[in-house]
């Protein structure tokens, strides 16, 4: 089996608040192959963001802090490097794309300017090797007449090539793993389809590992080869897209699959949705974080957290109602 790129294991980050302790976090795991693209989905607020963080080195300390697990990424544990050691590999051998370009990007300094340095900050390079690779890798992202979008600023452009722009420089330092923390959500529809097949086809030539953080189970279906659904804090399924999606085990996986909207659906019907809200991290009580919204739940599910219990090979839910290798009708 080929080693993974990133490996965490048993992750736990905690956030004090005026509240008391938040576990942001709570034994977080999960692995990514070269090449491998794996996507986080979950409701708002349930720690999709903050894993993409702690990877990067980024959980703002205070109030923040990684209590517990380990962040292995080629074998190192980014965990337990020091700030200086972790920027040399934000960037470089660990890239990443957010949701709004512009406010990654630079407004002073054009499109060229930018990657070119992004480039020479972590190759050692010549000005000139810098800018035709900048060149290059406008044009592997689809960028129209690249020598003159070179000299583009950013607000020169529009959002969905902006975003593009991004990915050239994510991608500029030929990265191991980039992490995509919902790089469409501020762009159209049609432009939001180019920029994950531009994703898509990116990372089958260059063999990068992607963390795909999204809402958009379309983009999922399409792209993904492992799933993880997170749920206050914590991986609440994972296993193969297929899997996942199509005999889901978990009932949140299973309510959050039912409010997608559907083109072929009856549009009178109504789109069910998930009754009740995100509980506070602050205030979790011992048993399964979803009980009160749960349409399974039984007495015995405020008892103790739930494990994770194998549905079929690499595919689990942590879901007491759920046997070894079944799944719930
Ligand atoms: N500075 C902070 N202080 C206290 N709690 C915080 C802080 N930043 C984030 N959190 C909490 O961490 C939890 C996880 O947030 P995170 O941003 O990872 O969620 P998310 O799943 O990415 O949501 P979204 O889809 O909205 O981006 C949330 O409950 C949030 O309230």
């Amino acid at each position: 089996m080929t080693q993974p790129v990133l490996d965490i294991r048993n992750l736990k980050v905690d956030f004090m608040t005026r509240r008391g302790v938040a576990h942001v976090l709570d034994d977080v795991s999960f692995t990514v192959a070269p090449g491998e693209l794996l996507a986080i989905v979950g409701e708002s607020g349930c720690g999709k963001s903050m894993t993409a963080l702690s990877v990067l080195g980024l959980v703002p300390t205070p109030p923040g802090k990684v209590v517990g697990g380990s962040i292995l990424f080629q074998g190192r544990d980014l965990a337990q490097l020091r700030r200086s050691d972790m920027r040399k590999i934000r960037g470089g051998d660990i890239a990443m794309i957010f949701q709004e370009p512009m406010t990654s990007l630079n407004p002073v300094f054009t499109c060229g300017e930018q990657i070119a340095e992004a480039v020479r900050l972590h190759q050692n390079v010549s000005p000139g090797a810098a800018h035709a690779r900048a060149v290059e890798m406008l044009r592997a992202v689809g960028i129209p007449e690249p020598e003159l979008r070179a000299n583009a600023y950013p607000h020169q452009l529009s959002g969905g090539m902006r975003q593009r722009v991004m990915i050239a420089m994510a991608l500029s330092c030929q990265p191991r793993l980039l992490i995509a923390d919902e790089p469409t959500t501020a762009l159209d529809v049609t432009v939001q389809a180019q920029i994950f097949s531009l994703l898509d086809e990116l990372r089958h030539k260059t063999g990068t590992a992607i963390v795909l953080i999204t809402h958009d189970m379309g983009a999922v279906a399409e792209m993904a080869d492992k799933v993880a659904v997170m749920y206050a804090g914590r991986i609440i399924e994972q296993g193969p897209a297929d899997a996942v999606l199509d005999s889901p085990g978990h009932p949140y996986t299973r309510g959050l699959l039912a409010s997608i909207p559907r083109v072929y659906a009856d549009p009178d019907a109504d789109l069910p949705e998930i009754p009740g809200i995100v509980p506070a991290l602050t205030d979790l009580g011992r048993g399964c974080a979803f009980e009160p919204r749960c349409p399974l739940a039984i007495n015995a599910c405020h008892a103790a957290q739930p494990r994770h219990v194998a549905m079929s090979a690499n595919h689990s839910a942590a879901c007491i109602r759920l046997k070894t290798g079944e799944v719930l009708a």
